[in-house]
């Protein structure tokens, strides 16, 4: 039996990638809104409720309503891709990586939050060294990061795109969340284990998609005895197992000169690098992933594909 999907948000930025990915499938249905009716409420509600799964690809406060419109109805399984319900704990949290017992906890979810692109990566390095007891409680993490433009949506993407427009933005490269108050930082600390909220720094550049997050750590600062090795195996273990989260060797990432955001453009891969010299005070643990792969849509089918092998 093919499975009834439902895109709502799907020509939207999100959508219009996970339907990109869809469009070759044979097991599954998509149900469609036409462009110009996307913001229909009616016809939304039906086709929300015809679906197996709706995957909600709309800003929050629409994804809010479309959960509303589904109330009562049981048969209907939801990801949702916005912040809403990262940290809500009726909702299955959709990093499946994130340990061993979550990919189990998505298959059985109904409701399914998908992570944010910033988080997957801040949650992949920090989450193993939190559990490993790596990373004290009191640590003060810093997270610094840089997203493809797409990364914003419509919105961001026609404002680097069409130097005509008026709140056209000119700057290669810019930092934004100045206040130090990103909608990722919740999530962040929640799935990260931390018990102190992460101090989160985000910018954007003059490409596409992809993504680089950074979180340096000071080692005299960790638990005693902490090396780069130590670090570096913490993750190993915790990726064991799988072929999307990949740890690059330490022997690898030495000889390296850069770190190409856009490396994995296209892909729904992440890479896990653990930076440093021998005997160096500092480490800097980098991830690297397509804002819009495991960043947003390749997660979003990642976990379809767990919800319909359930
Ligand atoms: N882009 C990314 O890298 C990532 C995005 N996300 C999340 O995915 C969600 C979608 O983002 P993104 O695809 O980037 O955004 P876009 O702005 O590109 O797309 C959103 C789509 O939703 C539609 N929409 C907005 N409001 C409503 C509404 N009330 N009813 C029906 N449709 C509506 C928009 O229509 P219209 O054109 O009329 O505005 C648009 O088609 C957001 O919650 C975002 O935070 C998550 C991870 C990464
Ligand atoms: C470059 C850019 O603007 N990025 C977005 C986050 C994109 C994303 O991950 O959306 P979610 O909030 O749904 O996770 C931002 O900072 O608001």
């Amino acid at each position: 039996m093919t499975a009834k999907i439902f895109i709502d948000g799907e020509h939207g930025t999100t959508g219009l990638q996970i339907r990109t990915r869809m469009a070759d499938r044979r097991d599954v249905e998509l149900l469609s809104i036409p462009e110009a009716e996307r913001r229909n409420a009616a016809m939304r509600e039906d086709l929300l409720n015809s679906a197996d799964i709706a995957i909600l690809c709309l800003p929050d406060e629409a994804s809010k309503e479309a959960v509303t419109m589904l109330a009562g109805n049981n048969n209907v399984r939801v990801i949702d891709t916005s912040t809403a319900y990262r940290v809500d704990p009726n909702w299955a949290y959709g990093f499946a990586e994130l340990d061993k017992a979550q990919a189990d906890k998505i298959k059985a979810a109904r409701n399914v939050a998908n992570p944010g692109c910033y988080p997957t990566g801040a949650i992949a390095l920090l989450r193993p060294l939190r559990a490993a007891g790596l990373l004290p409680d009191g640590y003060p993490v810093s997270v610094n990061a840089v997203s493809g433009y797409t990364g914003g949506g419509k919105q961001l993407i026609g404002q680097m795109e069409d130097a005509s427009r008026e709140d056209a933005i000119s700057a290669n490269n810019f930092l934004y969340g100045l206040t130090l108050k990103h909608k990722h930082v919740p999530e962040m600390k929640e799935h990260g284990l931390l018990d102190r909220a992460p101090l989160f720094s985000p910018s954007v550049g003059r490409f596409a998609q992809g993504m680089i997050v950074q979180v340096p750590l000071f080692l005299e600062d960790l638990k005693d005895g902490a090396t780069i090795e130590s670090i570096h195996s913490a993750l190993v273990a915790h990726y064991a197992g799988q072929d999307i989260v990949t740890v690059v060797p330490l022997n690898e990432s030495a000889t390296l000169a850069r770190v190409d955001a856009e490396e994995l453009v296209n892909t729904d891969r992440m890479k896990l690098f653990v930076f440093g010299a021998a005997g160096s005070p500092h480490v800097n643990l980098v991830a690297l992933l397509d804002n819009l792969g495991k960043g947003a849509s390749g997660a979003a089918v990642q976990n379809m594909d767990l919800m319909l092998s359930a």
